[in-house]
């Protein structure tokens, strides 16, 4: 099971603390759902629109919902995935040999992508495919414009709901789509247009939609749509309900989706009481940065960098709301010069960082090590990208080979609980409760959460028993050893902290320490 992140708005968030609540009940919710009634109701404010407040006092771990999408499919930037099984097919021989005829990864009847193990023919859309020849478009030569193709069909399903299903198209209509504000961002707007309107009005020729329609569609999918899927399967869905959940950047709840149906459940991580909006972050925790009006990110300084001039005072954002405001020192000791950097300066330079980051092999325990030490001057030790290593370096110590948990030196086994202890000092600021990644961190630590956060050192039991052992051995031979299996990590998506990695070598060595001093063009 995977929790993910829904896509975040990009043009309008605020906090909760600026909503009005209005008494205004929406009247929607699935009531047969609970046998004790829902726990939540639907509440409307000015800001927020509507969000769900719950009806009662809700424990944490309690399922607050859980349901079957409306719609699923290809996510906007996807690969070449089936139509079926959403599975990857980019490297499918047969799509650059157009001759083969009902190979794997090309469907011969209708030229879509479809994997060996599943047939395109249950798809809803294969007869409009068919009807509307919409594959004789593809060409698996360029896999870049098959792409380009998929990301039609998400909203192509929504649109043949209008008569297959009237109901559950009504039901996706009423959801916002910020188009308003959507016209006012030309590479959203255009991009939807060429890729989205016009493939399916022009090239497929599905000329009873209207582009105003399409355009609400794909609005409507930007703004409700979970990412969903496991297994390196990434597609985005629609929910009835769920959809109605307010952002906050600390959440109350987590959400996990089944891997055949794709039901999606929300479980509450804190407790909730009654009357109070219950939420979840439209990003992935970890990754969100600037959260709200705190530059200090609640403390967590999950944004900040060092300072290359005094060496020790944090590099903030000045005004964290405004996305082209300059960083500075923040320096209070005196020691500090003075130092500030342009946002677009910031921007590029993480962007760097971020792309170094994305090289790193995804089971490379020593360039993602080696990466942590070269910026340790640069980036905070809770920033967001070092964050992101130490959660994959914490799942890959103990678990992948020639660093088996038996296997590690004491030295390694001590920097593999700090590791987790320091994720955990942050996870218990911006998502506090019972969250998938607080369960395999604790369980990465051995410890349990009704241990005090200063005592979360269950490593240290297996320390203590290691140095029994060999003690024990020196005085008893022969002696098999101690019996670590118990720690063995439970089989958790690798670089869980939700950033896809591509494989190759660690680039940009020579950035380092010095990176802040490469001088920085802008165009
Ligand atoms: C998925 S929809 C949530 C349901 C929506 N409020 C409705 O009435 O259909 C996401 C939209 O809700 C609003 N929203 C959600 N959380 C918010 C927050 N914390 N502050 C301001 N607006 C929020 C934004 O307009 C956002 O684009």
């Amino acid at each position: 099971m995977s929790t993910k992140s829904r896509h975040r708005k990009k043009n309008k968030s605020r906090s909760r603390s600026q909503s009005v609540i209005s008494e205004n009940v929406v009247d929607n919710i699935k009531e047969e759902q609970f046998q004790d009634g829902p726990k939540f109701e639907v509440k409307v404010s000015e800001i927020m629109g509507r969000y769900i407040v719950s009806k009662k006092d809700i424990r944490p771990g309690e399922v607050i919902l859980s349901e079957e999408p409306l719609v699923i499919g290809h996510c906007t930037g996807c690969k070449v995935q089936c139509l079926g099984c959403y599975k990857c097919l980019e490297a499918e021989k047969s799509f650059v040999n157009l001759d083969v005829k009902n190979a794997a990864g090309r469907c011969a009847a209708r030229n879509v992508p479809v994997s060996r193990d599943a047939s395109v023919t249950r798809t809803w859309e294969c007869a409009v495919l068919q009807e509307t020849k919409s594959s004789s478009f593809l060409d698996y030569a360029d896999l870049e414009s098959v792409r380009f193709h998929l990301q039609a069909i998400v909203p192509l399903r929504c649109l043949l709901l209008k008569s297959t299903d009237p109901t559950t198209y009504n039901a996706i209509m009423d959801m916002e789509s910020h188009d308003e504000i959507r016209k006012h961002i030309p590479e959203v707007w255009n991009g939807d247009q060429t890729n989205v309107v016009d493939r399916i009005i022009k090239d497929w020729g599905l000329t009873e939609f209207t582009e105003e329609e399409v355009h609400t569609i794909c609005g409507i999918l930007e703004v409700n749509c979970f990412e969903i899927g496991q297994q390196g399967v990434n597609i985005r869905g629609l929910y009835p309900t769920a959809f109605l959940l307010a952002h906050d950047c600390v959440p109350n709840t987590n959400h996990n989706d089944e891997e055949t149906n794709y039901k999606l459940t929300i479980r509450a991580s804190t407790k909730i009481p009654l009357g109070y909006p219950i939420t979840l972050s439209y990003a992935y925790t970890l990754q969100l940065h600037v959260r709200c009006s705190d530059p200090t990110e609640l403390g967590t300084y999950s944004g900040a960098l060092i300072c290359p001039k005094c060496k020790t005072g944090l590099v903030l954002s000045d005004q964290p709301l405004k996305p082209e405001s300059s960083w500075s020192c923040k320096d209070k000791s005196g020691k500090c010069p003075g130092y500030s950097i342009p946002a677009r300066s910031m921007k590029l330079l993480l962007h760097r960082i971020t792309q170094e980051v994305e090289q790193i092999d995804l089971n490379g325990i020593e360039a993602m090590e080696a990466f942590l030490s070269k910026y340790r001057n640069v980036l905070h030790p809770t920033h967001y990208l070092c964050l992101g290593i130490k959660v994959s370096l914490s799942q890959l110590y103990g678990k992948i080979n020639g660093y088996l948990i038996y296997e590690l030196s004491n030295k390694i086994l001590e920097r593999k609980r700090d590791v987790c202890m320091e994720i955990l000092r942050v996870l218990d600021v911006i998502e506090p409760g019972y969250t998938r990644i607080r369960g395999v961190t604790l369980y990465l630590t051995a410890c349990s959460d009704d241990d005090p956060p200063h005592e979360r050192h269950g490593i240290r039991v297996v320390l203590q028993e290691r140095i029994k052992d060999e003690t024990k051995r020196n005085n008893e031979v022969p002696n098999r050893g101690a019996d670590y299996t118990q720690l063995r990590t439970p089989n958790v998506p690798r670089g869980y902290h939700g950033k896809s990695r591509q494989r190759g070598p660690v680039a940009n060595q020579r950035l380092g320490e010095n990176c802040w001093k490469i001088p920085i063009t802008l165009k």
